[in-house]
């Protein structure tokens, strides 16, 4: 080898005199010396080092692994497994592997300590792919820097305060069409169908937020309006109903061109007719922009998600297309319009099982607004037993039992076990939420507990790992404010424009609490309601 020539030479020898050669050689044999002494203890450490396994587990079959384990309700299934586990357990969904936690301790440690690791979401289920246009929208894209750019938008331009106050019109209107719409069935000695009211009443809000438009209860629409209102209502029908399924090829990858079932076929179907609704909403917006600037006040969702797009800079590596604002719209419409529905039905299920709670909230709404006006959006703040009904709701009815799955994206320690990339994580805030340890009389719907006492300082905005129905943290629900907003001015106007009662024949403890399965809990039977006028009803 010609020493002079190589690397190492050039670094020893280039620009130097004599001595400095010499000094320099001493200083390698030192650095050689003491690596020599240090390196057996570092490898005596690493090797002394406990080597950390995974959480325990149940055991398992050969190719399903634990998905005989999660049955109908698998909110319930994983927190009876708990009872045998712990706290926190692993489980092995087909291929899949999956991290269970069941305090607020273990929900802190993912959802603050270790956020990060666990802030994506998994890209290989197939509805992902179909439904949310192969997972580019905000709830199902994976921790990338496109998603982090979008939820940058949703939290600094479409969830901001200012946006939610200029929007208080349209759900003091929409909330005046649920209450009306009540009112002609209860006029005609109808049941009221709570969920189609309520479901109207916030997919109403959440359109019209989103992109200016209604599409339930269109009494005065023309013709090609009153077409289009039906075809969104069976497409978003068919689209929850398709996204919650369960697809055994998401755990089994080889089974999937199977495609058992069919399901593959109808996402297939589904997702060209949400594209040709969504391309001609894209449109009439793109042509509303050709002819000039919308004033801030006027635009929609869509209008701000349009303009963040055509701004970007061409050389941003990591640009917003259109299939990312395809898919949040759809992600808005899910994550926004069921959720609240869920919440509001359990609510209204749990009064009517309890009227003392009911005479009461009754009783602070008649204290705060009496009968000769009609409940309003700045009422809710000044209502604090309306407020303990919902977090009540919400610590026994979450509407996503299991949040959305996060995944990691690196291998994470956490209480002396290591979990490596790719694992799914389910936060059961269902179980947490009827802890006996975490909670006082925890099967009880007792919304004085959040009045007074130790409960009384706990809200459900993230801070408090037993009650989390919004999440936390990086993936935390963006809608959180209109989300409640919605559950309680909502809540509010249906007690004090009106008498609710059940069915002749029914007792409270009648009240069926059946829970419906999917990613979201919603009842499994509708609740059918007697409804009567009170005084206020005459100002909807
Ligand atoms: C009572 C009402 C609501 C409840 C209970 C609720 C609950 C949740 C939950 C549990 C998550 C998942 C959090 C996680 O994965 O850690 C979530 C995410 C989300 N929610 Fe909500 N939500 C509600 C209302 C809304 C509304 C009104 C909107 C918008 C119109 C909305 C939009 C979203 C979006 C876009 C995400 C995904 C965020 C992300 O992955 O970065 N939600 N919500």
């Amino acid at each position: 080898m010609d020493f002079a020539k190589s690397t190492v030479a050039r670094i020893s020898f280039e620009g130097l005199k004599p001595e400095d050669g010499l000094s320099n050689q001493r200083v390698e044999i030192i650095v050689f010396l003491a690596a020599m002494f240090i390196l057996p203890f570092v490898l005596l450490k690493l090797m002394r080092r406990p080597k950390l396994k995974l959480p325990p587990s149940p055991p398992a079959y050969p190719i399903i692994g634990h998905l005989h384990l999660l049955g109908k309700l698998p909110h319930h299934s994983i927190a009876n497994i708990a009872k045998t586990y712990g706290e926190i357990y692993s489980l092995r969904l087909g291929s899949v592997p999956a991290i269970v936690v069941t305090t607020p301790e273990m929900a802190k440690e993912f959802l603050l300590t270790h956020d990060k690791i666990w802030a994506s979401r998994t890209v290989r289920d197939v509805s992902g792919y179909y439904l949310s246009y192969n997972h580019t929208g905000i709830a199902f894209a994976p921790f990338t820097p496109v998603w982090r750019n979008l939820r940058k938008i949703c939290t600094s331009e479409l969830f901001t305060q200012k946006r939610m106050e200029a929007s208080q019109g349209v759900r003091d209107v929409e909330m005046q069409c649920m209450i009306r719409s009540i009112l002609n069935d209860a006029n005609q000695r109808r049941l009221i169908d709570l969920k189609l009211e309520v479901n109207a009443l916030t997919a109403n809000v959440v359109t019209r937020m989103v992109l200016n438009k209604r599409f339930m209860r269109c009494v005065d629409s023309t013709a090609e309006e009153e077409s289009r209102a039906q075809q969104f209502k069976e497409i978003m029908k068919d689209h929850f109903t398709l996204q919650g399924i369960f697809m055994i090829g998401d755990y089994i990858p080889w089974l999937r061109p199977l495609d058992l079932g069919g399901k593959e076929k109808r996402m297939k179907a589904l997702r060209k007719r949400l594209d040709a609704f969504l391309n001609e909403i894209l449109d009439d917006h793109e042509v509303k922009r050709a002819k000039g600037p919308i004033a801030e006040e006027d635009q929609d969702m869509i209008d701000v998600l349009l303009n963040e797009m055509h701004q970007q800079d061409p050389n941003e590596p990591h640009k917003m297309d259109l299939n990312n604002i395809k898919s949040t719209i759809l992600n808005m419409f899910a994550g926004g319009t069921d959720t609240a529905t869920i919440t509001i039905e359990w609510a209204m299920s749990e009064l009517l099982r309890n009227p003392p709670i009911m005479a009461k909230l009754k009783a602070e709404l008649d204290a705060l607004i009496g009968q000769d006006r009609r409940v309003r959006e700045t009422d809710v703040p000044n209502l604090p037993y309306l407020q303990a009904i919902t977090k009540e709701t919400f610590r026994l009815h979450p509407a996503g039992p299991l949040l959305v799955p996060h995944e990691s994206t690196h291998d994470c320690e956490v209480a002396g076990y290591r979990i490596p990339a790719g694992t799914r994580l389910f936060v059961n805030i269902y179980a947490i939420g009827r802890s006996s340890k975490a909670w006082d009389r925890p099967l009880e719907f007792d919304p004085e507990r959040f009045m007074t006492g130790p409960d009384a300082s706990v809200d459900t905005k993230g801070k408090h790992y037993r009650l989390l129905p919004f999440g936390t943290g990086r993936r935390g629900c963006p809608g959180m404010s209109l989300g409640l907003l919605l559950v309680q001015f909502t809540l509010a106007a249906l007690v004090h424009a009106l008498d609710w009662s059940l069915p002749p024949g029914m007792d409270p403890e009648d009240v069926d609490m059946t829970e419906a399965c999917g990613l979201k809990v919603p009842r499994e039977h509708a609740l059918s309601l007697n409804a009567k006028p009170r005084a206020a009803a005459q100002f909807y």
